[in-house]
């Protein structure tokens, strides 16, 4: 199992408000699994991919990646563990914008305090980048950034991705290639979650965990 969280709860508070997200969610993710969390808005799909990857950490419950505890642990701890083993892909925003695609790799993988220049090159040819590697992101196309940023989100091999609406801005033609090439890192032995409303991403899935007020349903 590369993914094991046991009964996750998170609650946000404010003054006498509180939102209950996540009310004991668990789930297991086995390498080479694809798993689609899904739900209405505001069910707390991504507050559960938040806490799965150690972006955020939940109030209770326990989480586990590759076999090292993720949650419960100091901000320093957790953000070492999440650049070695989880690789996160979001709808936008995962290229900084002054860097090239390959510097947006390398810098990714610095974070993990690593340099692997023949594993970039590698990740750039197989997601059909390799002759976007010193395009600026503002120059890529929609398809081309989704792949750019799946490129970073793989730039350390990660036992864990984790896409929230990775094809969220995507037409149907280019959002095809984005989820064969997830589901081919899938085959790779890495755990996949995707939190998506997309039909093809639903399709993609090996199981499905529906949300509902914080609590599968
Ligand atoms: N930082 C926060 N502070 C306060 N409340 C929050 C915070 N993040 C999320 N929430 C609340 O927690 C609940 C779950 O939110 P979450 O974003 O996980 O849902 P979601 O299923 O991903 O929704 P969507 O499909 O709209 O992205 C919502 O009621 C939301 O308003």
């Amino acid at each position: 199992m590369i993914v094991q969280a046991e009964e996750l709860y998170r609650f946000y508070r404010s003054g006498d408000e509180e939102t209950r997200a996540l009310r004991g969610v668990s789930l297991d993710v086995a390498a080479g699994e694809v798993v689609l969390v899904s739900g209405p808005s505001g069910s707390g799909k991504s507050t559960l991919l938040a806490c799965l990857g150690g972006l955020d950490d939940p109030d209770g419950g326990i989480v586990r990646v590759d076999g090292h505890r993720i949650s419960h642990r100091p901000e320093a701890e957790r953000a070492a563990l999440r650049a070695r083993l989880v690789g996160v892909l979001f709808q936008s925003g995962n290229l900084i914008e002054h860097l090239t695609v390959a510097a947006n790799v390398d810098l990714a993988q610095r974070l993990a305090g690593r340099r692997d220049r023949r594993l970039r090159d590698e990740l750039l040819d197989g997601l059909g980048l390799a002759g976007r590697a010193r395009a600026w992101p503002s120059e890529l196309s929609g398809g081309e950034a989704a792949r750019a940023g799946l490129a970073v989100a793989l730039a350390n091999r990660p036992a864990l991705l984790l896409a929230d609406e990775p094809t969220g801005e995507l037409d149907q033609h280019t959002e095809g290639p984005v989820l064969r090439l997830i589901r081919r890192q899938a085959g790779e032995r890495t755990a996949v979650v995707i939190a998506s409303h997309s039909p093809a991403v639903r399709r993609l899935a090996d199981r499905i965990l529906e949300l509902k007020d914080g609590r599968a349903t």
